[in-house]
């Protein structure tokens, strides 16, 4: 049977006492994808933030539980949350690429975080992040590590962003739209090489998208969430053909076409 990564039951998050997510459920395999769609305020980041340890001031998971690798969630001290952030766990923001230090230079961001984490030379990190580079497509990696972030276009920057969550092979990749503010033509590409890199290095990927389309295309499976609850579960073949939900056929219906064709057919 195949091993699960992640579970979450009954999960229950609130913001100063107001419910945000109501009874949401999931579980997640190694290797494989699991996007969360939904309208504005549907509580997508809320659900994915309460993954990373990392709620906004004033939010609280009141009920539920939350399984990583092993890991109650519910009860890691910081201590055992900077452990596992970052390496076990990594996440892409919308813009990943701004989170970067300003006023370090790229190889010093690298060498920081491996070294926060493993016993490694910094020759050997200089090797790996170059490595890393050349898998999101940024073959002059020597070159890269030497700029500071603003020498760095924003689609080079948020590449940088993906190699550095995939740098010490996390097993569990969360993304928040994590290629909204790109191009459309470098988006397909990112969504491509995430998906290739996962699959390299066998990690599950949680991502939020308003897209049905990418998540169709990308996910082995697909929550949609309104107001805070999950209306539809399932495969993309699950909930493109048979949505249970009234909203899940209007998002259908929103997905953008191309070439005359609907991307997701
Ligand atoms: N820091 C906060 N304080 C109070 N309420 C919040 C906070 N963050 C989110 N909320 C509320 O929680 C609900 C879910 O918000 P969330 O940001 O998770 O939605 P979302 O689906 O990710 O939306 P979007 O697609 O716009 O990012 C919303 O009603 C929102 O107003």
């Amino acid at each position: 049977m195949a091993e699960n990564i992640l579970t979450v039951e009954n999960l229950n998050i609130a913001y100063q006492g107001v419910p945000a997510v109501m009874d949401v459920n999931f579980t997640l395999e190694r290797g494989k994808v699991l996007t969360i769609v939904g309208e504005s305020g549907s509580g997508k980041t809320t659900v994915i933030r309460a993954l990373m340890g990392l709620l906004s001031v004033g939010g609280e998971v009141t009920d539920g539980t939350m399984i990583f690798n092993g890991h109650n969630l519910r009860t890691l001290s910081k201590s055992e949350w900077r452990a596992i952030r970052g390496k076990d766990m990594a996440m892409i923001f919308q813009d990943s690429g701004s989170a970067l230090d300003p006023i370090v230079r790229i190889g010093k961001q690298f060498r920081e975080l491996f070294t926060s984490h493993i016993e490694i030379t910094n020759d050997e990190c200089d090797r790996r992040a170059i490595e890393l580079l050349e898998s999101v497509s940024l073959p002059n990696g020597a070159d890269i590590l030497r700029r500071y972030p603003h020498e760095l276009s924003g689609g080079q920057r948020q590449r940088v962003g993906i190699a550095m969550a995939l740098a010490l092979d996390p097993a569990l990749l969360i993304g928040d739209e994590p290629t909204s503010a790109l191009d459309v033509t470098t988006q397909s590409q990112v969504v491509m090489q995430m998906l290739e890199l996962a699959k390299e290095h066998n990690s599950a990927i949680v991502m939020v998208t308003h897209n049905l389309g990418v998540a169709a295309y990308m996910s082995d499976y697909i929550i949609v969430m309104k107001k805070g609850r999950v209306v539809d579960a399932g495969t993309p073949k699950d909930i493109l053909e048979n949505p249970s939900n009234e909203y899940t056929k209007q998002l259908k219906e929103a997905v953008p076409t191309l070439g005359g064709g609907r991307y997701i057919d």
